[in-house]
């Protein structure tokens, strides 16, 4: 449906994208992740055809977007990462000029993802907060039903329950058989919508991997406080896992260890079993911890 092949723009000082090559199913959710001034925006402005690649194509069912700008776009949806919107307009102004361009003639679905997103469509967009810009926005990518949506940081500026309306939005639109490029700093976002995602860094792509896959690369941080210095002790020296002794709390707070797990879940569960446990504090490792842990492995691959 959707493939990336070879794309490359340098722009002046030397950033850009270098050789970005994947593809998207129809129907497939796949995420596009990556640090801060990854790539991810450039390579999706490319998709949408708004720019010109210096090498590479970008087909979508076969249309080269560059050239056939005006016919792609209207098989997609896209939420752009800063939404640009005229000044004086309301969001129903607004949603009534994209319906217009998109050629929407039935509202029951812009109507239906107000409704999910919760948010006062007459409210001018200079007044509103960056959240309800990024509502208007969901709904104007969303509301003509395309085959294809691109979505450039969807869940920025929403709070956490809006974020979980916004999963379900996307987790229905799949199962009508959308597809879907998302890029995202998210996690959870990508694990709970994404079949595959794409790891890029310093306008590469590192690795295309497999959900499953990725949340294998997850380590989890466990801070576990046991009763006794000795049991604690005993923990450390014999569980096999890795493990890091924080500074005793002499205070009576218990004996502090910190203990990476990666996948090997039972055996952390097992071995700490073992002995009185007062506490268990956990900290999953973020993106971009992922991506430098990653990168620092095995370098530039694929
Ligand atoms: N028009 C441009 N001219 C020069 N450099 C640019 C231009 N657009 C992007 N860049 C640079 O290219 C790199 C990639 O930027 P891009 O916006 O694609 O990153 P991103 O992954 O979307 O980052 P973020 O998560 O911060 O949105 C950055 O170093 C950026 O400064």
């Amino acid at each position: 449906m959707l493939n990336v092949e070879h794309l490359s723009k340098t722009f002046p000082g030397g950033k850009g994208i270098f050789d970005v090559s994947f593809s998207v199913k129809q129907g497939e959710v796949f995420g596009f992740l990556g640090p801060n001034g990854a790539g991810k925006s450039t390579t999706i402005r490319h998709i949408m055809g708004f720019m010109k690649p210096d090498k590479g194509t970008v087909t979508i069912n076969g249309l080269d977007t560059w050239r056939d700008q005006g016919k792609v776009q209207a098989l997609v949806g896209y939420l752009p990462g800063e939404i640009a919107f005229f000044d004086g307009m309301t969001g129903k102004s607004f949603l009534d000029f994209m319906g217009r361009m998109q050629g929407v003639k039935d509202l029951s679905k812009r109507n239906h993802l107000i409704d999910l997103l919760q948010f006062d469509v007459n409210t001018p967009i200079r007044k509103m907060s960056k959240g309800m810009k990024q509502k208007v926005g969901i709904v104007a990518a969303f509301m003509h039903e395309p085959q294809v949506i691109i979505l450039d940081e969807p869940t920025s500026g929403l709070d956490p329950l809006m974020q979980k309306v916004f999963i379900e939005i996307v987790l229905a639109e799949k199962e009508r058989g959308t597809t879907f490029l998302m890029s995202s700093h998210s996690f959870p976002e990508i694990e709970r919508t994404c079949d595959r995602a794409a790891i890029i860094k310093d306008g590469v792509i590192i690795a295309v991997k497999n959900i499953h896959e990725l949340q294998s690369m997850q380590r989890k941080l466990f801070e576990v406080t046991f009763e006794q210095e000795a049991e604690m002790q005993a923990f450390v020296n014999t569980s096999g896992l890795q493990t890091e002794t924080s500074a005793a709390s002499p205070d009576g707070g218990g004996y502090r260890v910190r203990v990476a797990v990666q996948g090997n879940y039972d055996r952390f569960v097992a071995e700490t079993a073992k002995y009185r446990v007062r506490n268990i504090d956990i900290f999953t490792q973020n993106l971009e911890d992922i991506f430098m842990n990653y990168y620092d492995r095995k370098g530039i691959v694929q």
